[in-house]
């Protein structure tokens, strides 16, 4: 515990001395707060072992609100946290009630030092124990030993509402059965098809993603089944398609709900054959694909309506994983607003406070018709308007800006400008990063290909 590092959040400055007095002798750092409203600069720019939080602050005085308020936004920033809540003698079962909300112990004013330092004590040995345990599975992650069940945990898949998911992704990433991800668009349909390929014996051979949707049907055979030299005017090389390049891997079909019926059959036949042939060849080659599909559609409606086969989607969705619309878990909406606030605000290397509750609230209420796409978008474009000379709060602003007017509609005119060069560039650098392959650059922007598509037709490019 004595290299550990405190913060202590409370309005009275006597309490936060005396505390502040007791606790220095027994730890490295004590870092003290009247305004709990710098919590989110605070837990942005530093990593506390464990935060003493009063439950009740001076604009509310003894409901607790105020306290079960900060408590999930610290959780919302740094979910590991090990926060103690001070709270007077008599507020014990309000005391309950927050650590079911994900306190880790609470702390009776006025307090006993040999029991407060205890409390202290075990907080931080709690958040030692499950830093060491992320560093774990973290190593086995990318270690051979696929049998660690919190390996996924450590992916960058945010949100309590995606625990569910990832445990069946955990479940099932070992097996070969074939997966079926439904879900609106920007619900992270592509992340969990590649997690579930990361946490499978076929992590170390290819992960092949297509957008079946987007084929034409003349290009549909020979982009999946590849084709030899001559099948057709433009096949100048023999080629391997898709199918191929997977083989001893994963391929994802995304969009499969788009599927043409004579795509559906072709697509059965192979699936059924376990083979391809390429266009023009009569040669048929074995395969060995684990199957991953996705789709925005309400696939048994389209089956209903005939339009698309039932072999085909009993085929595919031995498993089944649906993917919850965004406006379905605003508990979700802070968590990952923090994530996505970090990584840009490093990226562009901007200094960004947080979100304010008011704000935040308001982006709970929000629908989100793009999902977690859209969000991540939003604050993308904040994090971008975010002037260096406005620090504290600077976030409300543009982040609300952004947000009022949709992610992708009128900024003020100079900041469309910007923003619409430094669009150009990253599609530009990445482009040529990737030869022009528009599903690797899409990934690497976080857009989908037809959301790429758009830019580069917008662009000239
Ligand atoms: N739970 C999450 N945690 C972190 N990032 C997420 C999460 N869900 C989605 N994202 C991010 O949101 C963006 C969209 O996700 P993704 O491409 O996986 O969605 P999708 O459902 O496949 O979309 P589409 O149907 O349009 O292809 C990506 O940048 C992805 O990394």
């Amino acid at each position: 515990m004595q290299d550990a590092k405190l913060l202590l959040v409370d309005d009275d400055p006597d309490v936060l001395l005396a505390a502040r007095l007791l606790l220095k002798r027994h730890v490295a750092a004590v870092d003290i707060e009247k305004n709990p409203e710098k919590l989110p600069f605070l837990l942005n720019n530093n990593q506390y072992d464990a935060i003493v939080l009063d439950m009740n602050f001076q604009r509310d005085v003894s409901s607790g609100r105020e306290g079960f308020a900060w408590l999930d936004r610290i959780l919302d920033i740094a979910p590991d946290s090990k926060v103690i809540l001070f709270t007077a003698y008599g507020d014990v079962e309000m005391a309950v009630r927050a650590i079911k909300a994900g306190a880790v112990d609470f702390v009776l004013k006025p307090w006993q030092n040999d029991k407060f330092l205890e409390t202290i004590r075990k907080a931080v040995e709690a958040k030692k124990e499950a830093s060491e345990e992320a560093g774990f599975a973290n190593g086995k992650k990318n270690g051979k030993d696929s049998g660690d069940k919190k390996a996924s945990k450590q992916t960058n898949i945010i949100g309590s509402a995606m625990r569910p998911i990832l445990d069946t992704v955990e479940q099932v990433a070992p097996t070969d059965a074939n997966v079926l991800i439904l879900g609106e668009n920007g619900t992270g349909k592509d992340l969990i098809a590649r997690a579930i390929h990361e946490h499978s014996d076929r992590r170390d051979k290819p992960f092949v993603s297509v957008d079946v949707g987007a084929l034409t049907e003349s290009l549909f055979e020979s982009e999946l089944f590849g084709h030899v030299k001559g099948a057709f005017t433009d096949a100048r090389d023999d080629r391997a398609g898709r199918f191929e390049e997977a083989n001893g891997g994963t391929i994802f079909l995304d969009e499969i709900g788009n599927l043409t019926p004579s795509q559906q059959a072709r697509l059965l036949t192979v699936l059924q054959q376990r083979q391809v042939t390429r266009v023009g060849s009569n040669k048929a080659r074995l395969i060995d694909v684990r199957l991953i599909c996705a789709t925005n559609a309400d696939l048994n409606e389209r089956v209903a309506e005939r339009a698309f086969r039932q072999d085909l989607l009993y085929r595919i969705n031995t498993i089944e994983l649906h993917l919850p619309a965004l406006r379905e878990r605003p508990g979700d909406v802070g968590q990952l607003a923090e994530f996505f606030l970090k990584k840009y605000a490093k990226q562009y290397n901007r200094s960004v406070s947080g979100l304010s509750p008011a704000l935040l609230a308001e982006m709970k209420q929000y629908q989100w018709p793009g999902n977690v796409r859209e969000l991540q978008h939003a604050v993308e474009r904040a994090v971008i308007l975010a002037r260096p000379e406005l620090t504290t709060g600077t976030l409300l602003e543009p982040i609300n800006f952004v947000f009022k007017n949709g992610a992708t509609v009128a900024t003020p005119v100079s900041d469309t400008l910007q923003l619409e060069d430094m669009e150009r560039q990253l599609i530009k650098q990445a482009m040529q990063k990737y030869r022009g392959s528009i599903t690797d650059v899409a990934r690497e922007l976080g857009l989908s290909r037809q959301a790429l598509y758009r830019r580069l037709e917008k662009f000239g490019m």
